[in-house]
């Protein structure tokens, strides 16, 4: 081999090791997270496939990502493209990018399904559309209950809790969890049961950094993964009455400059340094390679305090038609 050809490989070596540098979170009941992720989520409204069983968006992204690099992949039944995750799932096992044991994929149990009875059914239909055998996280979505005909349910997340651990116990999930609890939902789960949750999925950006919740969950060892990261960053994004910043803000702009980094990337680098677990969803290939490159650089500490600056204790998911439930978890 001459020296250019030795020069192509050691490079391709080490731009691949660089890649590779996602932060691996330990969870309290042994398994491990990938600490950076993959979100699926179209939006609200968006229901592909139902509304175009033909649309194949969301399994394009995914096998970019895992082409670019990604191997924890954040869905949910309700997405309504499990199916399209799972397609995605096959087609890299069938080409040998990976290996099933190297992917963490997490979905979540809807608020339909509240019932103990309903959670292993629920999950079992999420594997077949899937095309798996287990999950790595299984998510109860919402503390708050929905009848089939989406009124509230009166059904406790107690009980839904015993049948996640149901799910556990049968194998069809490696760890389960909880998604948009309170602490003080959160606290009655562990209180009330033998098993805790390992991860909370929360809305945590620019906007919203929940520090007290944040450190609740460190004391208790339970993994923060943080939903919409980018928050109100992009005006096709953010309701009229969300604060700033905004993508072309001065100060991203010149800590993006100074790191010679994009502001997408400066947003999710300070949501890792808070300890979170960031799954940024985009179905644009360009911009999944982006987001992923954001564990070859260091923010410093002035620039994180003025990253810290921006919380306004502003959620831009609160879902205010569930405000009449005795388990709506936000604040009224
Ligand atoms: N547990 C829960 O209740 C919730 C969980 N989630 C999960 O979290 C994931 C992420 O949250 P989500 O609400 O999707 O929002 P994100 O904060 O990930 O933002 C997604 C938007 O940002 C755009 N975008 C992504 N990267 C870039 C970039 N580098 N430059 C410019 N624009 C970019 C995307 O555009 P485009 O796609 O066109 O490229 C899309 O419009 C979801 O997909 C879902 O998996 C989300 C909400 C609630
Ligand atoms: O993850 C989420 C996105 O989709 C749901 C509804 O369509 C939201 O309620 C939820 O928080």
């Amino acid at each position: 081999m001459d020296n250019k050809a030795l020069y192509f490989v050691f490079f391709f070596v080490f731009s691949v090791r660089g890649d590779n540098k996602v932060p691996v979170v330990k969870l309290n009941d042994g398994k491990e997270i990938p600490g950076f992720g993959f979100g699926t989520w179209l939006g609200f409204g968006k229901r592909a496939w139902t509304d175009n069983p033909s649309d194949d968006a969301v399994q394009k992204s995914v096998e970019w990502a895992i082409d670019a690099g990604y191997r924890h992949i954040d869905t949910a039944y309700i997405y309504f493209i499990e199916d399209q995750v799972g397609r995605a799932i096959e087609n890299k096992i069938k080409q040998g990018v990976v290996k099933r044991e190297d992917l963490f994929v997490t979905s979540k149990l809807w608020n339909t399904f509240h019932a103990k009875e309903a959670v292993v059914p629920a999950i079992k239909d999420s594997l077949k559309k899937l095309k798996l055998d287990y999950l790595d996280l299984y998510l109860i979505h919402w503390p708050v209950a929905q009848h089939a005909n989406e009124s509230l349910a009166d059904i406790d997340y107690l009980e839904t809790w015993q049948g996640m651990i149901e799910a556990l116990n049968q194998g069809l999930t490696r760890s389960i969890g909880l998604s948009n609890f309170n602490e003080k939902q959160i606290e009655r789960v562990i209180s009330n049961s033998n098993v805790k949750p390992a991860a909370l999925q929360v809305e945590i950006n620019l906007n919203l950094q929940q520090p007290s919740l944040l450190s609740y969950c460190k004391n208790q060892q339970i993994a923060v993964v943080g939903y919409t990261p980018f928050g109100a960053l992009f005006p096709h994004r953010a309701p009229a009455d969300a604060p700033p910043p905004r993508v072309d803000d001065a100060a991203l702009v010149e800590i993006a400059h100074k790191h010679k980094k994009t502001v997408p990337q400066i947003v999710l680098r300070y949501i890792m340094d808070l300890g979170v677990i960031p799954i940024p969803k985009s179905l644009t290939k360009s911009r999944i390679e982006e987001n992923f490159q954001v564990f070859d650089f260091s923010l410093t500490d002035q620039e994180r305090a003025t990253l810290r600056t921006f919380d306004k204790s502003y959620r831009i998911i609160p879902v205010k038609n569930w405000i009449e439930s005795p388990y709506y978890p936000f604040e009224k």
